[in-house]
C-alpha cells in the first residue's frame, strides 16, 4: 500500500519504547513500487493496541503519530484523571490502570538482568503506592515567554503548558504556584524566552516536606529582585498571608544560558534559605539544591528495604556511596560501628555532616570526592567494610567504580537503583570477584511515568 499525505491507516503497536510510547511499523511502497518500512512513535497508546493515526509525512522512515482513534483498546486502559495528560510530559501512563504499569515495571527489571545473564526469577513484584498520586514533594515548573507558569509539552521542551493542576503534586505545593501564577499575572511580568535569552522568570521550584509541611518556592528569574521591589514585596505579603507554611521565599538570580534551576546569587524574600524535612525518623535540612527523594512514602520503603537486605550489624564498618545528604547514612548509622558517606556534590556532604550532627549522630565520616578516589581513600583510613551501599545516578556507577568495590571485598552490597538497565550492567562487573546476587525488589517511586526503582543484595561467596 502506498501512503499518500495525510492518509489515515491503522496502526497495530507492537511494543513501548524507553519514554513508555508505542512502537508500530506499517509497510508501504515507495516511489519505485517497493516495499518500504514506516516506523511510528505512537504517545499514549498501549501494547497490542490498534489505533487509527494520520501520517503526515509517509516519505520519512520514522515518524511520531498522534492517535486519533483507538480501533482496539487495551483491556487495560482507564481513563486518565488529569485534564493535562495529553498535551503535558510529566506523566505519559495515566492511561494504564496501576497494577498493569506495576507489571510492565517488573517485566522491565526481570529483561535488564536477564540481557545480562541474570536469573529473572529473582526479581520480585513491584512494590507499588496505595494511593498513587499527589507523591511528589518538589516540583519545578517553568514560565512561558508570555508568563504562564506550567510544565514541559511532551516531546516539545520549546513549549510549555500553562497548568491548572497537577495531580502528583501535593495539593498545597500546587496551591502555593497558582497564586505565584496570579501574581504574575496581575504584575505582568515576562517570561523567559530561551531563544532570545531574554525576559524576566525562567523556574519556580515548590518544595514541600510531607513530615513537617514547610514549603520552600523559589523563584528563578534573570534579574535582580531590587529591580522589582513593587512586585516582589506584593508576592512576599500574599504568600506570608495565605501559605504560612511557605518558611523559605526566595528569589534565585540565574543568567545562565543552560536552562536549569542554578542560580548565581541567593536572595532570601521571607523565612530562612532552607526547610526541615524528615526521613525515618530523622531530620534533615534542604536547600533549595539539595537532592532529596521526591517520593517520601517509597523513599521510606527503599530504606526499610535496604536495611532489611543489608543487615547492619554494630560491630561493622560501612561505605554509603553516592550517599548525597545522608538518606540512608543516617538510618544505618546507628546500626554499625562506622560509616563513611562518599558524595562528589560538596554542599551535600557539608548537608550530610550537619544533618548527622542535628540527629547526634557521631559514628560517621563523609568525604566530598569522586566515588572512585573516595573508595580508594576510605579503604586506606578504614580499611576494608563488611557493609556497602552505593545509590548512583542513572548513568550507573560504571565499570571502574564497580570492580574498585568488587576488590575492597564487603561481604554485602547493597545496590539501590534507578535504572534497572544501568543497574544490571554495574552488578555484571562483580561476577569476577566472588558476588551472586541474591535478590531484587523494585520498588514505585514514580507512579504513571516509566521509571523504577529497585533494591538489590549481592553477597561475596
Ligand atoms: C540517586 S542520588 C542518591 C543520593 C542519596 N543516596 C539519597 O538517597 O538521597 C545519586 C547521588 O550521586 C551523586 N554523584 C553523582 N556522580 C557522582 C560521582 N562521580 N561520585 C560521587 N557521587 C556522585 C549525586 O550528586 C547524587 O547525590
Amino acid at each position: 500500500m502506498t501512503i499518500s499525505k495525510g492518509e489515515m491507516m491503522v496502526a497495530e503497536i507492537s511494543h513501548l519504547d524507553e519514554k513508555g510510547s508505542g512502537r508500530a511499523e506499517v509497510w508501504r511502497k515507495n516511489e519505485l513500487g517497493n516495499p518500504k518500512k514506516l516506523k511510528l512513535t505512537i504517545p499514549m497508546t498501549l501494547p497490542g493496541e490498534k489505533v487509527r493515526v494520520t501520517v503526515d509525512q509517509p516519505e520519512r522512515k520514522r515518524r511520531k503519530a498522534m492517535p486519533d482513534v483507538i480501533v482496539e483498546a487495551h483491556e487495560d486502559r482507564t481513563a486518565p484523571l488529569c485534564p493535562h495528560f495529553d498535551k503535558c510530559g510529566g506523566c505519559v501512563w495515566q492511561h494504564w490502570s496501576y497494577s498493569a504499569q506495576l507489571n510492565e515495571k517488573t517485566k522491565h527489571v526481570q529483561h535488564a538482568i536477564h540481557a545480562q545473564g541474570f536469573d529473572p526469577k529473582l526479581v520480585k513484584e513491584t512494590m507499588g503506592m496505595g494511593e498513587p498520586w499527589r507523591y511528589r514533594n518538589k516540583m519545578e515548573f517553568t514560565f512561558s515567554p508570555e508568563g504562564a507558569l506550567g510544565l514541559h509539552e511532551q516531546g516539545n521542551f520549546r513549549k510549555i503548558i500553562s497548568l491548572e493542576t497537577c495531580l502528583i503534586a501535593g495539593e498545597e505545593m500546587v496551591e502555593a504556584a497558582m497564586e505565584v501564577a496570579e501574581w504574575v499575572k496581575v504584575h505582568q511580568l515576562k517570561g523567559y524566552n530561551k531563544d532570545l535569552h531574554e525576559g524576566l522568570l525562567r523556574h519556580l521550584m515548590v518544595r514541600q516536606s510531607f513530615a513537617t509541611g514547610e514549603i520552600m518556592l523559589a523563584v528563578f528569574a534573570t534579574e535582580s529582585p531590587q529591580d522589582h521591589q513593587e512586585a516582589v514585596r506584593d508576592l512576599a505579603e500574599r504568600i506570608e498571608q495565605k501559605f504560612p507554611q511557605v518558611k523559605s521565599l526566595l528569589w534565585l538570580e540565574n543568567t545562565n544560558w543552560a536552562d536549569r534551576t542554578q542560580a548565581e546569587k541567593s536572595h532570601i524574600l521571607a523565612g530562612r534559605d532552607y526547610i526541615h524535612d524528615e526521613m525515618d525518623g530523622y531530620k534533615f535540612r534542604l536547600w533549595f539544591d539539595t537532592f532529596f527523594q521526591t517520593n517520601p512514602t517509597q523513599a521510606q520503603k527503599l530504606v526499610d528495604l535496604a536495611i532489611g537486605m543489608g543487615k547492619p550489624q554494630k560491630t561493622e564498618r560501612m561505605i554509603d556511596l553516592f550517599c548525597g545528604v545522608g538518606t540512608f547514612s543516617l538510618p544505618f548509622a546507628s546500626k554499625v560501628g562506622k560509616l563513611a558517606g562518599i558524595e562528589i556534590v560538596e554542599t551535600s556532604i557539608e548537608s550530610a555532616k550537619r544533618n548527622a550532627e542535628d540527629n547526634g549522630i557521631s559514628n560517621t565520616e563523609f568525604l566530598a570526592k569522586d566515588a572512585r578516589k573516595g573508595i580508594d581513600q576510605v579503604l586506606e583510613s578504614f580499611g576494608h567494610p563488611e557493609l556497602l551501599l552505593l545509590d548512583p545516578p542513572r548513568s550507573g556507577a560504571g565499570g571502574k567504580v564497580m570492580r574498585r568495590i568488587g576488590r575492597s571485598k564487603p561481604e554485602r552490597i547493597v545496590y539501590v537503583s534507578c535504572n534497572p538497565d544501568t543497574f544490571a550492567t554495574d552488578i555484571k562487573e562483580l561476577e569476577p570477584f566472588g558476588y551472586q546476587l541474591k535478590m531484587v525488589q523494585p520498588v514505585d517511586l514514580f507512579p504513571h511515568t516509566v521509571h523504577v526503582e529497585c533494591v538489590a543484595l549481592l553477597e561475596l561467596q
